[in-house]
This record gives structure tokens, sequence and C-alpha cells, in this order.
């Protein structure tokens, strides 16, 4: 089991409030990503939830338990950090099972458990090498093995790839995706990286300056965004947003459309424009153009096209795909 709720949570450095009360249900089993421009206090959550930072006021409880002054170990939670932190003068299998030892587990259950753990992970070849004498692919697998033989309630996930190279950040979220599934655990992860948050959440919670903006299923955000932050932070790139006036969109201060919501055309359309820089991705090309009826505009093409800066193009939006938020900046549904 490893539900989670917070509630009322705020945190404060001195003055600095950092979390302005954070309310979130996270069930049994979900997996739930923290995302959020930097410094808007998605770290800082993590961490009052396993125990690192103790919150300034509210409430932490986990299976139903009040766990605020219940100290980290005790937590029935695994953290694995960015950097790895694993000891330098143990092997894989001492760090592995390092947890469990100090916990006081028998040596029989402490060779089972990191044995299932390596097997899950693939890291049986490198049990008797230290952290130095792997990849850094390689030692993030000792991290997250490391918290897999814990069997914790709730796995924390602090930006876990981010120090590895593209094609490795693939590899290992997909194998992220697999133990998720194969363990139905608790997992929140926090992740600067959109494409991490959309393909591996059950539920995105967007954060901003110490708040939560939403909480939802990655397509609910991307479908739904409740307001103008979340329809500017989810999707890449970011949508347009367009003066509704502009448009004469009464009753409406903002028009939102996605980049692959509008078609371009060398021949007709509703905007005529001019493009200024085109980025040609493989299986996307990207169009930057400006047009007089919404200034510069980001469209996107699946596939190759031959379009060059200087062309002269029409853009068409497909009007059953936009948003529309009020002058709170809130969407109109
Ligand atoms: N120990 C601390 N003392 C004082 N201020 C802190 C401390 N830890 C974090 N902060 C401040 O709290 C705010 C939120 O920091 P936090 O690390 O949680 O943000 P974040 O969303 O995880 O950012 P990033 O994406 O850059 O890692 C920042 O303004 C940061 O400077």
């Amino acid at each position: 089991m490893g539900s989670l709720q917070l509630k009322s949570i705020r945190k404060a450095f001195g003055t600095h409030e950092v979390l302005k009360g954070i309310d979130l249900d996270v069930t049994d089993g979900e997996f739930v990503i923290f995302v959020g421009p930097s410094g808007c206090g998605k770290s800082t959550l993590l961490r009052v939830i396993a125990g690192l930072e103790d919150a300034t006021q509210g409430s932490i409880r986990i299976d139903g338990q009040e766990v605020a002054t219940v100290p980290p170990a005790k937590r029935g939670i695994a953290m694995v950090f960015q950097s790895y932190a694993l000891y330098p003068h143990l092997t894989v299998k001492d760090n592995m099972g390092l947890g469990l030892k100090q916990a006081g587990a028998p040596a029989q259950e402490i060779e089972t458990r990191v044995s299932k753990a390596s097997k899950m992970l693939s890291l049986d070849p490198y049990l008797a090498r230290r952290p130095a004498e792997l990849s850094g692919g390689q030692r993030q697998r000792v991290a997250i093995g490391r918290a897999i033989v814990r069997e914790p309630k709730l796995f924390l996930f602090d930006e876990p790839l981010s120090n590895l190279d593209a094609a490795l950040r693939v590899q290992t979220r997909l194998e992220i995706a697999r133990l998720h599934r194969e363990l139905k655990a608790t997992m929140i992860y926090v992740t600067h990286d959109q494409v991490e948050a959309m393909t591996l959440a059950d539920k995105i919670v967007v954060l901003s300056a110490g708040a939560i903006e939403q909480v939802g299923s990655p397509m609910e955000l991307y479908n739904h965004p409740a307001n103008v932050f979340v329809a500017g932070f989810i999707g890449s790139p970011q949508m347009n947003f367009i003066d509704a006036g502009k448009l004469g969109e009464s009753g409406a201060k903002t028009v939102g459309i996605r980049p692959e919501h509008i078609a371009l055309s060398r021949e007709s359309g509703d905007w005529k424009g001019k493009v200024v820089h085109v980025e040609h991705l493989g299986a996307d090309t990207i169009v930057y153009m400006e047009t007089e009826a919404t200034g510069l505009l980001t469209v996107r093409l699946f596939g190759e096209h031959q379009y060059a800066t200087d062309d002269v193009v029409f853009a068409t939006p497909d009007r059953n795909s936009m948003h529309r938020f009020d002058a709170n900046d809130r969407a109109i549904r």
C-alpha cells in the first residue's frame, strides 16, 4: 500500500514562502509527476514528503497515518536523486543492500532482495564493481535498485535522468515505466522534461510559484488546460497565444492554438504571413511565421516541407482545437 494525502502544506525558508498551501491526493500505485518552472518548489515539496525538510504547516498522511513528525527513515519512503548518492567505497551489491543492513535485516533476506532487484535492472554482471567503474546509466540503475530492495510504500524520484545523455534517458525512462508496471508501486517524480512527464505520469501536477496550477492526466492537461500558464507550460513547441480582440473573438481575452493545430498553404488560408525561420527536425517541420492578424506564429507540420525564410504563406487554425481564456487567464469552457 502507498497512498499519500497532503493538506495545506506550507514551507517557508525565513520569510520566503516556497510552498503556499499544497493539497494533493495520491492513490496507491499511482505515478505522479511534479512539473513547473525552475524554483517553483518541486524539489522542496518532494523533500517535505520524504521528511528531509519539515513543513512549516500542514498535514502529510501516508496510508492514512500522519507522518509530519515521523523521521525520514521511518516513513516507508525511498528516494532516488539526480546525483545517485552512491557510496564510492562500496560495491554495487553492498550499496544496494546497505539500507536493509542498517535496518537490521537478516543477511539471507538482504541477499534475496538484492538479487531480485539486480535481475529486474540487469545489474547482475556489475554486482562486484564499485560506482566509479560504472557508466552514469548503470549508476542510476544501482540507485533505483537500492530503492527497490527497501520495498518502500512510496518511491520519490528527483530528476533521476537529468545527468544522462539523450539515448540513455529514453532507455532508462522505459525501464522506469516497466518497473512501475511490475512493482505496482506509488511513485512521485520531479522532472523538467516534458516528454518524461507526458509519457510516465498517470497524473501530472503543474506547480508555479509554490502553488498548484492544475492536476490531471497528461491528455487532460494537453486538451483542457485550466489556464494560460498550464496551456503554455504543457506542449512543445509552446502553444501560440493571440490577442482575442485581433481575431474578433468577443468574450475572450486570449485565444490559444497549438502549433500542431495550424495548417499551412502557399495559396490561401485565414492568416497571410511571411516565414521568418524553419526548423527541419526530420519527422516534423517547425515553421515560424509573422502574420498581421496574429503576430509571431509557430506552426508544426508533420513530415518534411520545403518552406523557407521569406516565403509568403497562409495559416489556417483548426477552430475546434482553439482554447479561449478570460481576462483572468482562466480557460473558458
Ligand atoms: N534550504 C533552502 N534555504 C533557502 N531557500 C531555499 C532552500 N531550498 C530551496 N530554497 C528556495 O526555494 C525555492 C524552491 O526551490 P526548489 O529547489 O524546490 O525548486 P524547484 O522547483 O525544484 O527548482 P529546480 O527545477 O530549479 O530544481 C527556490 O527559490 C529556492 O531558492
